[in-house]
């Protein structure tokens, strides 16, 4: 029986006032477990992105819970929410959220310097992480010198240095061709998926929809389906 990751229960979030009042994601409800590579794909404006965002405490919903791992996450205090997301949450936004004034191997420190460990031992941990996504000769760099699947690279690094058990990605080959996006994926599915991580993927891009264990469908702020994918 596979461990349950996340359980999301009765989602709802509004946006805007009066006429411009939006429900961006509406009753929404599903479980992930602990092993599985879970894709989230529907039109533009479906309430992906929100969906995410309330999930890894990002986002606070405006009815309904998520528990992760057992915490029911909203109903932490916001030092509490930060610590948990911070030991158990990795999120890779789709612009990456690269810091420009720092090096590549700085900006794969930070959880690490957040989570109060040592700078030189943070930095150390950050290079061996680059090795694993093949940018050990970029550490000194700023980002503004990789290539956008070089950034992408980072940011996954990022996001892993912490050992999360979570690990959500939001569009993560958006702006990448289609050759370096599948290796991307192949790179997450092969070295990063086990059976104590839950991975979460916001994405269009049918390219990568082979990695996918499950695929979830939304539409109007609704899951409409959520299946095995195919094989
Ligand atoms: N901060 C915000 N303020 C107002 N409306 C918002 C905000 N964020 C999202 N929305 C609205 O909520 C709805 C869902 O947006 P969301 O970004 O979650 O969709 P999405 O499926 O991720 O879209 P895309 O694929 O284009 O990224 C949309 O109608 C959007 O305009």
């Amino acid at each position: 029986m596979p461990r349950l990751a996340i359980r999301a229960r009765h989602l709802s979030k509004w946006f805007g006032e009066g006429s411009a009042r939006t429900q961006a994601v509406a009753d929404a409800s599903f479980d992930a477990y602990f092993g599985e590579i879970l894709f989230i794909v529907g039109p533009s404006g479906s309430g992906k992105t929100t969906l995410l965002s309330i999930i890894s405490g990002i986002l606070r919903p405006d009815q309904g819970g998520v528990i992760v791992k057992d915490t029911d996450i909203w109903q932490l205090g916001s030092d509490a929410l930060a610590e948990f997301r911070l030991n158990t949450i990795g999120f890779v936004f789709q612009d990456y959220h690269l810091f420009p004034r720092l090096s590549t191997a700085e900006n794969v420190a930070i959880p690490l310097i957040l989570k109060k460990r040592g700078w030189r031992e943070s930095l150390e941990l950050a290079r061996a992480e680059l090795q694993v996504v093949d940018l050990a000769s970029r550490a000194e760099l700023p980002p503004v010198k990789l290539s956008g699947g070089e950034q992408q690279r980072v940011a996954i690094a990022r996001a892993m240095v912490g050992r999360p058990d979570i690990l959500v990605f939001d569009e993560p080959t958006a702006s990448l061709d289609g050759d370096t996006g599948r290796r991307i994926l192949a790179f997450v599915h092969d070295q990063m998926l086990n059976d104590q991580r839950c991975i979460l993927i916001v994405t269009h891009d049918a390219r990568i929809f082979e990695f996918a264990d499950r695929i979830m469908h939304m539409e109007d702020g609704k899951i409409t389906t959520l299946e095995q994918a195919p094989t």
